[in-house]
């Protein structure tokens, strides 16, 4: 069954405010990155950011970044997929939980082409028994839309989140809804693939940052048009 558009966004409002902590550059790790995706592997660190290296440690694994996870080609291809779709759509300026704006969204069923083997790919993020549903989320964000600070509902998504990101780059931040003063932030290039999953997926609100607050560290991020491809899987219990 289709699940209404958007109803994973029903989360919680993040408690924000009080000022941001200092970068800590988290520590490279004991040899070679894990190349996996799974609770083992290791973002790129120059990808990340965080409030601590204690933060950046809770959360190995648990919120990864890697990027030129698409080539170029695939990215157009995925692209080429995908417009159609969006283009039935119209740009909204807001949610009706006001969590994003200047966007527009539709599901793509991915049972050929590119979507299919980007879905493949992904998978091995996932838990075995828990894998990606065969369709993926795909969200449009204006240069000028943002995705404001949310858990995405328990009720109608697992356990990982995985996206995909092409055309612009954009920040991604993560911040605990118990101490906000703990944040992680992920550089999101064009063809890049990010994982959130426990507790980067259940005690931290995500968001896409607008463009005027779209910094990662000193480095200005400036956002265009940005299209993600978002895999989830279903709660425990749906099947
Ligand atoms: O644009 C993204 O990568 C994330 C969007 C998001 O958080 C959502 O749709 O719940
Ligand atoms: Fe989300």
């Amino acid at each position: 069954m289709h699940r209404a558009r958007g109803l994973w966004r029903a989360g919680v409002p993040a408690a924000l405010g009080g000022s941001r902590a200092v970068s800590g550059v988290p520590a490279a790790g004991s040899g070679s990155p894990g190349r996996g995706l799974g609770p083992e592997a290791e973002a790129d660190p120059a990808l990340l950011r965080a409030s601590s290296p204690e933060l950046a440690q809770r959360l190995r694994g648990l919120a990864l970044v890697r990027g030129g996870f698409v080539s170029e080609g695939e990215a157009a291809e995925l692209l080429r997929e995908v417009e159609p779709g969006l283009r039935r759509g119209r740009y909204q300026s807001d949610h009706w939980d006001r969590a994003i704006t200047g966007y527009r969204e539709t599901e793509r069923g991915l049972r050929g082409g590119a979507g299919r083997a980007l879905l493949l790919r992904v998978t091995p993020a996932f838990p075995p028994r828990r894998p990606p549903r065969p369709s993926a989320h795909v969200l449009d964000l204006l240069p000028g839309g943002s995705v404001g600070p949310h858990v995405d509902s328990v009720k109608f998504c697992g356990c990982t989140i995985a996206g995909v990101s092409l055309l612009s780059p954009s920040v991604l931040r993560l911040r605990s809804l118990r101490e906000p003063q703990n944040w992680l932030e992920l550089l999101l290039e064009p063809g890049s693939l990010y994982v959130l999953r426990g507790a980067a997926r259940y005690e931290f609100t995500h968001e896409i940052l607008p463009d005027e607050e779209s910094f990662f560290g000193e480095l200005r991020v400036p956002r265009g048009r940005r299209v993600a491809l978002i895999f989830r899987n279903d709660p425990p219990g749906e099947n």
